[in-house]
């Protein structure tokens, strides 16, 4: 069974990324790639990166008017990615417009509410403090946009489920029981968030932050 864990590598140090994927390649099912990797190497990194023969998530959150996103997308198409991000609060034309530009084979998915951000945090930008309200809205924006599916926390994703059965949902914020939560708000175990319906989980330094990232991912791979 092909593992539900993309492995955030979020590091500018191309070789360091390349090192840990290596180590754990066969206890992942993907390696994602976001904003700090790709400023510092570009689509050539990402390149570089396909040579280990995962699937690729591209995380670089897009998030402008419709015409730029869809330009940034056609400019990522050679990378052909197995998922890309977009934010839903770009609205419905950009995410139309974003999948549109897309290859066939990759999933838009919509980031809805952050998960380094609570209902204070919502408040403090204007939004009522209420993430499950936001998610489930944004998450039938992204269906009515005709895109893959979105990025919530684990304690939303049964409810956006229910509101889009079939949809593709991506849950980071998750953490081991014992996990150290950082800067993330909304969090919850992997065996929790595939339970209540993710459809891949994203966890970052939980694996390559460890001292053995190999026994880190081996470890949360046999709680699922
Ligand atoms: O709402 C979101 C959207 C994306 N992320 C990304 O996931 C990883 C999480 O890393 P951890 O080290 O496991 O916290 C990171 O790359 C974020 O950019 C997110 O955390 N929340």
């Amino acid at each position: 069974m092909t593992s539900p864990i993309y492995v955030a590598l979020d590091t500018p140090d191309i070789d360091r990324a390349m090192a840990i994927a290596t180590r754990i390649r066969n206890h992942v099912g993907g390696i994602k790639l976001g904003l700090e990797f790709f400023c510092a190497n570009g689509r050539a990194g990402v390149k570089e990166m396909a040579a280990l023969d995962l699937p690729i998530f591209l995380d670089l959150k897009l998030h402008d008017i419709p015409n730029t996103v869809a330009k940034a997308v056609q400019a990522l198409r050679p990378l052909d990615p197995a998922i890309l991000t977009v934010h839903a609060a770009g609205g419905r034309a950009m995410m139309e417009d974003a999948k549109a530009a897309a290859p066939t084979g990759t999933k838009v998915v919509a980031v809805t509410m952050l998960t380094s951000l609570d209902g204070a945090d919502m408040q403090s930008i204007g939004l009522p403090p209420d993430p499950h309200a936001q998610v489930e809205r944004l998450a039938a924006l992204a269906r009515d946009a005709g895109i893959d599916g979105i990025v919530c926390s684990g304690n939303e994703v049964a409810a956006a489920r229910a509101i889009w059965p079939e949809g593709f949902f991506v849950v980071p914020g998750v953490r081991p029981a014992d996990g150290d939560a950082g800067d993330q708000k909304r969090v919850m175990t992997p065996r929790a968030a595939l339970d209540a319906g993710a459809s891949v989980l994203v966890i970052g330094r939980p694996i390559t932050q460890a001292d053995d990232p190999d026994r880190a991912a081996r470890a949360i791979e046999a709680t699922l």
